[in-house]
């Protein structure tokens, strides 16, 4: 498979052109930065920091559709429908590790997904993915007593929040205990908001420094809490994801997929 990263001189960009360029059985094919950036003309593994690697990065996905089988996107909800546009006309499969994406905007997404394959995840860790089952066992045992408390820490530069991780942890552990997320959900609370409400999930949301991505889920009761930990320390971890469900899509079908398809998690 020949990998094209859009984004590629963002802080995600940067890491998907080393893990490409690392991994096996795929290859770097193209990198597209902004039109208008200096970067443009600029070898890939020079703007990774990593030394030339022979692939020059263009200006738009026309400028290098003959030189990649699958788009790799960490950018914004805008741009990334954008791209799925372009990738489901031109038969390109595209992974998007993009979050923010409001329920239209991943409405559209799945419509793109009709033409060419998708892998849609906000969190393309291994232990993040392997958390996701921890919390859905977690909670169809503990149920309703256990009150359920999200809490994500991320680098003061990221703009969505709660994290898009924290939202799919909040859907697990809703829908493993029956209740619809849309209805349950309280964000940072402040002021007189009254006393907690027993099936409420709560998100609190820290944006500080440079830390890279941490989520607590707490589940706690008279007499005990339980919380379900995960802290990333290196974006290379998402990167490695987001190229190893690259390869994955290598003769899928034209269908939404998610992280857990990839690890073979479902
Ligand atoms: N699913 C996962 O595992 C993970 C998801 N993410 C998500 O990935 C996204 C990106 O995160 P991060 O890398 O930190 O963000 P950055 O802001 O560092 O990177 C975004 C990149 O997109 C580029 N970009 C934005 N608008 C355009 C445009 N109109 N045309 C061309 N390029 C454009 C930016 O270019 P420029 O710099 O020139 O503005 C930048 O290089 C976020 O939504 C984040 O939440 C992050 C980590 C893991
Ligand atoms: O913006 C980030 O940095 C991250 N975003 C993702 C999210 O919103 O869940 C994943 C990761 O935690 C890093």
């Amino acid at each position: 498979m020949r990998i094209a990263v859009i984004g590629a001189s963002g802080r995600m960009g940067k890491n998907l052109i080393i893990a490409a360029h690392e991994a096996e059985g795929v290859s770097l094919g193209a990198a597209i930065v902004k039109a208008g950036s200096s970067l443009v003309g600029a070898d890939a593994g020079e703007i990774a920091g990593i030394g030339k690697l022979g692939v020059v990065a263009v200006a738009s996905l026309a400028d290098c559709v003959a030189d990649f089988d699958v788009l790799i996107d960490f950018t914004t909800p805008a741009l990334t429908l954008e791209n799925a546009a372009f990738c489901a006309q031109h038969n390109k499969a595209i992974v998007v590790g993009t979050t923010g994406l409001n329920d239209d905007e991943k409405a559209a997404l799945t419509s793109f997904s009709e033409q060419a394959p998708v892998v849609f995840a906000p969190n393309m860790s291994i232990g993040v993915n392997l958390t996701l089952k921890l919390l859905a066992t977690a909670a169809e045992i503990l149920g309703d007593d256990y009150d359920v408390e999200i809490v994500e820490a991320h680098h003061r530069h990221k703009v969505d929040s709660p994290s898009g991780t924290a939202l799919r942890m909040g859907e697990v552990v809703a829908d493993a205990l029956g209740r619809d997320l849309k209805e349950c959900a309280v964000y940072g609370r402040e002021g007189q908001t009254g006393a907690r409400t027993q099936k409420e999930i709560g998100f609190e949301t820290i944006r500080a420094g440079d830390v890279v991505g941490e989520h607590s889920v707490w589940f706690a009761t008279e007499g005990e809490r339980i919380e379900i930990v995960h802290k990333a320390s290196s974006r290379m971890t998402f990167a490695k994801g987001a190229v190893r469900a690259a390869n994955w899509l290598s003769g899928k079908p034209a269908a939404m997929y998610d992280m857990q398809d990839v690890l073979n998690l479902k």
